[in-house]
């Protein structure tokens, strides 16, 4: 960055939701959040927020109808407003979450057109994020061909896991190919880990599970501060229930829709990333809100097996790191969803928690009794602010 730098802006694209945020640049290059925004229920009946930190509302819009609306459509509809409300000028750089960097990307990444063909190839082991996080960039390029830009990949803090969290029992050759488990959410983690060591040390230096519940969902299990396992794989379908991603599954199902059912590639592809998860089971909602508002046998059966799966997933996290200390709810249910936390610790009283339901119901920082041998948290998650910080640290060395 050769001239003084002025704001930096994260987009953040996940599956149900786009989260952006504008960070002033402080005389240190420290990123200041000043705006942000969100669009979300995309796919549902998506609505706009962007406000600034002084408490501005400059935007609030919805879209009841607008179950159609794609990523690439209300990203579109972004741009036009940004071109009428942003002094272009302000801006030096903008930071994206990328969610696949495969085995080459381990580090936030300056975008280049050659970096773009390569994350391209990974867009069918992401097809409900790497698509959209690749036209966002490619957008910006045409409308602002000089602007910096910066791809943060979620992949990135699962690298340094133990090889033997990255295998699967699948002859070495594919594993050689990069057909490995990766883990994904990395940002989400990166941030949960940097915050916890800032307002708990003890319990960040120990074993703490990381629950990211949001319409994608994953756990990490983190040993001071850094991941050891993850319950995502090769792609953001593994481990648990999602909102309309089915999880951990047999392989033997897809052959068996393919073979005996007749199902083509796309038609399985179709089932286990938009048609299974919370709206598979309850055939209501793949959102959370809406399945608990709803009295059906059928919501509370949905949202009974994702509890059921993510307390399955967190046992077997927590003999990875062979005991546990700590756990974190983070992202839209796991910060939200008192209910869904409940659920989760009560089948892991086992394990040494013991919930303090008051606490809980307010959604406290640390919603665990002081008894409780493990400490649980509720920590609101930031990727956009992680997405500022590399793109600064890339552009300046800062
Ligand atoms: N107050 C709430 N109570 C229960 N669930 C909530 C609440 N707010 C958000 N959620 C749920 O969070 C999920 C979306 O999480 P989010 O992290 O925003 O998604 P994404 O993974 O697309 O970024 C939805 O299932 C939504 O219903
Ligand atoms: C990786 C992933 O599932 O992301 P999201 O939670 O944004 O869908
Ligand atoms: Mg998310």
């Amino acid at each position: 960055m050769s001239e003084p730098a002025k704001a930096v802006v994260s987009l953040n694209s996940g599956s149900s939701s786009i989260k952006f945020g504008v960070y002033r640049l402080d005389a240190e290059h420290r990123p200041i959040h000043s705006a942000g925004g969100k669009f979300e229920k995309i796919g549902i009946a998506p609505s706009l927020r962007i406000a600034t930190d002084t408490g501005e509302v400059l935007l609030e819009k919805s879209w009841s109808d607008g179950a159609g609306l794609t990523h690439a459509d209300l990203l579109d509809f972004l741009f036009d407003w940004a071109h009428d409300h942003v002094e272009p000028h302000s801006i030096a750089a903008i930071g994206h979450r990328v969610v696949h960097g495969g085995t080459r990307f381990v580090t936030p990444q300056r975008v280049t057109p050659d970096l773009l063909d390569e994350l391209e190839t990974l867009a069918p082991l992401a097809p409900l994020h790497q698509p959209h996080n690749l036209v966002a960039i490619r957008t910006l390029q045409r409308l602002a061909p000089d602007l910096p830009q910066v791809a943060c990949f979620d992949t990135a803090f699962h690298h340094a896991r133990p090889e033997v969290a990255t295998r699967m029992a699948i002859p070495r050759e594919l594993h050689a190919s990069g057909i490995r488990r990766y883990g994904f959410h990395g940002l989400s983690y990166e941030y949960i880990a940097r915050k916890l060591a800032q307002i708990d040390p003890v319990l960040a230096s120990g074993r703490v599970i990381a629950a990211h519940l949001g319409n994608g969902a994953s756990l990490c299990a983190m040993l001071g501060g850094r991941s050891v396992d993850t319950t995502m794989g090769f792609t953001a379908l593994d481990g648990l229930m999602m909102g309309t991603r089915c999880g951990q599954l047999d392989p033997g199902v897809v052959l068996h829709l393919q073979r005996q059912m007749g199902y083509s590639a796309e038609a399985v592809e179709a089932m286990l990333y938009k048609h299974s998860g919370l709206l598979g089971v309850s055939g209501i909602s793949s959102d959370m809100r809406v399945l608990e508002a709803d009295p059906s046998a059928a919501a509370k059966e949905a949202i009974e097996l994702f509890t059921y799966r993510a307390a399955r997933e967190a046992g077997a996290l927590a003999a990875c790191l062979e005991g546990l200390d700590g756990l974190v709810f983070t992202a839209g249910i796991g910060e939200n969803a008192p209910a869904v936390r409940q659920a989760i610790c009560q089948r892991l009283a086992w394990l040494g928690i013991t919930l303090d339901e008051a606490a809980n119901a307010a959604g406290a920082p640390v919603i665990s009794t002081p008894e409780s041998r493990v400490t649980v948290r509720v920590l609101p998650t930031d990727e956009e602010r992680m997405i500022a910080l590399h793109t600064v640290r890339l552009l300046t060395g800062a």
